[in-house]
């Protein structure tokens, strides 16, 4: 099956399932709690944003819906599957793009897209993606010889190789210029079009009004509160989403 082209994973008996439920997550750092009791569901072919100030726990959140950290405490079912136990079954379903990932500097674009493309076992046509990112003429350029905003389409389009059902974008349009931030959130509606859920953890509010069904604003660790972008602002009387967000997220 064409996961790309289908409707959002097993729509009908899905919609009773979300496509991530977490509950109760704790997660420290040493000393340092990164998540306190972190509680929320994402559905089926919503994007999802996430925002709050630094280190409020949005990358370790991120990290522990994709299987890449243990959480210490609580529960995360991506798809109806825990991302650390459930293998490939359900790592093939995610995408994900965390920010400052790197690449060896030598390898080359098409390379990377290639390599990446081999690990699934329906991937997405990576020519394609090649040119939705705008990087057909780099295609033979290695990794540490492309621009910062380069090197950041070049992440979302391995994130996205796999046709993944769930992608987890990490300031996703963080040193992209103008056209590249548009036609990034072009390509994230399309994907919602096509079915993908996407959760978008971003510091900018324009993105999150543009985009985002719902978002989740958090603070110290924890989720102050999860709505539509408009919600907040009528909530708490701001006037901005921006000033909503640092009334219930910023650490002031
Ligand atoms: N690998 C690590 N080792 C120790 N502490 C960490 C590590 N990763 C994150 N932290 C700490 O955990 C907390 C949450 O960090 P996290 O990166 O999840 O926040 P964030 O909301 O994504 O921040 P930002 O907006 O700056 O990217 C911060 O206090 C951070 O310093």
């Amino acid at each position: 099956m064409d996961r790309s082209m289908s409707v959002p994973p097993g729509a009908g008996d899905a919609r009773l399932m979300a496509v991530i439920e977490v509950t109760d997550l704790g997660m420290r750092y040493g000393s340092t709690v990164a998540l306190d009791g972190v509680s929320l569901r994402v559905e089926p072919g919503e994007i999802f944003g996430v925002v709050g100030s630094n280190g409020a726990g949005k990358t370790t959140l991120v990290e522990c819906v994709a299987g890449l950290r243990t959480p210490d405490a609580g529960v995360v079912r991506v798809l109806g599957l825990d991302p650390c136990r459930g293998g490939r079954a359900v790592k093939e379903r995610i995408g994900v793009q965390l920010q400052e990932s790197r690449l060896p500097d030598a390898l080359r674009v098409g390379e990377a897209l290639q390599l990446y493309a081999s690990f699934y076992d329906q991937p997405a046509d990576w020519r394609v993606l090649l040119d939705q990112w705008g990087l057909t003429a780099k295609r033979g350029t290695g990794f540490g010889n492309l621009s910062g905003g380069q090197k950041q389409r070049l992440l979302i389009a391995l994130a996205l190789v796999g046709n993944p059902e769930l992608a987890l974008l990490d300031e996703v349009s963080t040193g992209l210029d103008l056209q590249a931030r548009r036609s990034t959130w072009d390509l994230v509606r399309s994907m919602r079009d096509r079915g993908v859920t996407v959760v978008l953890v971003t510091h900018h509010m324009d993105e999150v009004e543009r985009l985002c069904d719902r978002v989740a604003v958090m603070r110290a660790g924890r989720v102050v509160g999860v709505a539509e972008p408009h919600e907040f602002v009528a909530r708490t009387g701001a006037s901005t989403l921006d000033e909503a967000v640092l009334t219930l997220g910023g650490d002031r």
